[in-house]
């Protein structure tokens, strides 16, 4: 059966088959192999810094149980990344590919592996974004940001003794990405009244439960805490199944992440994709006529930036982004409509304290 057929179907749902999350867990990567029938060739897809954190030790754990497993270091999210990971599988006649660290290593082994019809194994070395478990990928391709339909990992391990002692701004990223459900449904709704564009309330409701999940439990997601990282690597699993269902990234990604996207391509130096769009979603939630001041205190509770000081962003590209962000993705109504002004784009940025 070939993965690439029909995935763009809001009927077709792809879901992880094996997800692991807790204390230790990167050790039963060889189990999870042999659960799933997966042996051979591993290509381990990791970065510079996760290598050390975790693709080293997968590459020694695939070896200790039978397999053999060779690691490429990835460097940015371009489909040229994918091109080469692509041919390295190809050389080494690799059965199937592991995503090892952040968001860039995951999307990337995602897409290698999309393409090249082989399973794929999602190992975060954070809980920065929720990709994790989902069948989209994020890349740049041309130069411009894209989300991609992919295949969904067919298994998740997410070991919360690793991810609990990465620096705590990831989980707060974490977080933003999460919270932003909110806004990215809100503007599904408007999409659907305005434009009869399908809405798919299941999808919809699961989106808003973990955005609604995380904003509750704002005081207790701590530094080095593992129930804390535990709850938010479950809500992150969750998005990754709400946009499944949903058979696109809609419950998840909205005018926030349009901002975030816009932002990426504007700013010299970006900040964390979830942190970006956790700022968004409070001017986003304002543009909505919504409680922006609970987002706000959500992220500030958590310790996510709340502003273009705490994001490192100058406000000049806070309020560039805000006017460009309706044009990144035409075909995705929300509440940026055809797009804000540059007076009214300051105005959001202020009132909401986004820029002083
Ligand atoms: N597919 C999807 O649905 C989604 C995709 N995305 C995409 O994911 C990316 C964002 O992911 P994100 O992880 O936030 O950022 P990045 O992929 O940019 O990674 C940020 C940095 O974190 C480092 N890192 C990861 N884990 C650790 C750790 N335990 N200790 C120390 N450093 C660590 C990475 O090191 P190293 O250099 O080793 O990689 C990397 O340099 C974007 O490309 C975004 O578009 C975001 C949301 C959803
Ligand atoms: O980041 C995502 C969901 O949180 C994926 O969304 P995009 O479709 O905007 O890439
Ligand atoms: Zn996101």
């Amino acid at each position: 059966m070939k993965l690439t057929l029909n995935k763009n179907s809001a009927k077709w749902m792809q879901f992880p088959r094996d997800v692991l999350i807790g204390h230790g867990v990167l050790e039963e990567v060889g189990d999870v192999c042999r659960d799933l029938k997966l042996k051979g060739n591993a290509l381990v897809v990791t970065g510079g810094t996760t290598q050390d954190v975790a693709g080293r030790r997968v590459c020694k754990l695939l070896e200790d149980t039978g397999d053999s497993a060779e690691a490429i270091l990835t460097c940015r999210a371009t489909m040229e990344e994918v091109e080469r990971i692509t041919e390295k599988a190809l050389e080494m006649d690799a059965s199937f590919l592991l995503g090892v660290g952040s968001g860039r290593s995951i999307d990337l082994a995602k897409l290698a592996s999309t393409k090249l019809e082989l399973p794929f194994i999602s190992v975060p070395t954070a809980a920065s974004h929720d990709g994790i478990a989902s069948s989209r990928a994020s890349i740049v391709d041309n130069g411009k940001n894209a989300s991609a339909q992919a295949q969904a990992p067919i298994a998740v391990i997410a070991d919360t003794e690793i991810i609990s002692a990465a620096p705590f701004r990831f989980l707060a990223a974490g977080c933003g990405d999460i919270i932003s459900n909110y806004t990215a449904v809100l503007d599904w709704e408007l999409a659907s009244r305005l434009r009869n564009e399908y809405f798919g309330e299941y999808a919809a409701a699961l989106s808003r439960m973990a955005a609604r999940v995380i904003i509750e439990n704002a005081d207790s997601i701590k530094p080095e805490h593992e129930t804390s990282t535990r709850l938010v690597l479950k809500a992150l699993v969750s998005n990754g199944v709400a946009m499944s269902i949903a058979g696109s990234s809609r419950p998840a990604s909205g005018s926030e992440h349009m901002f975030s996207h816009a932002l990426d391509r504007i700013a010299p130096k970006s900040a964390l994709h979830g942190e970006q769009c956790g700022v968004g979603t409070i001017m986003m939630m304002y543009l909505h006529g919504g409680n922006w001041q609970e987002i706000r205190d959500a992220l500030k509770k958590i310790g996510a930036p709340t502003n273009a000081e705490e994001l490192g962003i100058e406000d000049k590209y806070i309020i560039e982004a805000l006017v460009q962000a309706h044009s990144i993705r035409p075909d995705r109504y929300t509440i940026l409509g055809n797009g804000l002004t540059p007076e009214a784009a300051e105005k959001v940025a202020r009132i909401t304290k986004v820029i002083n």
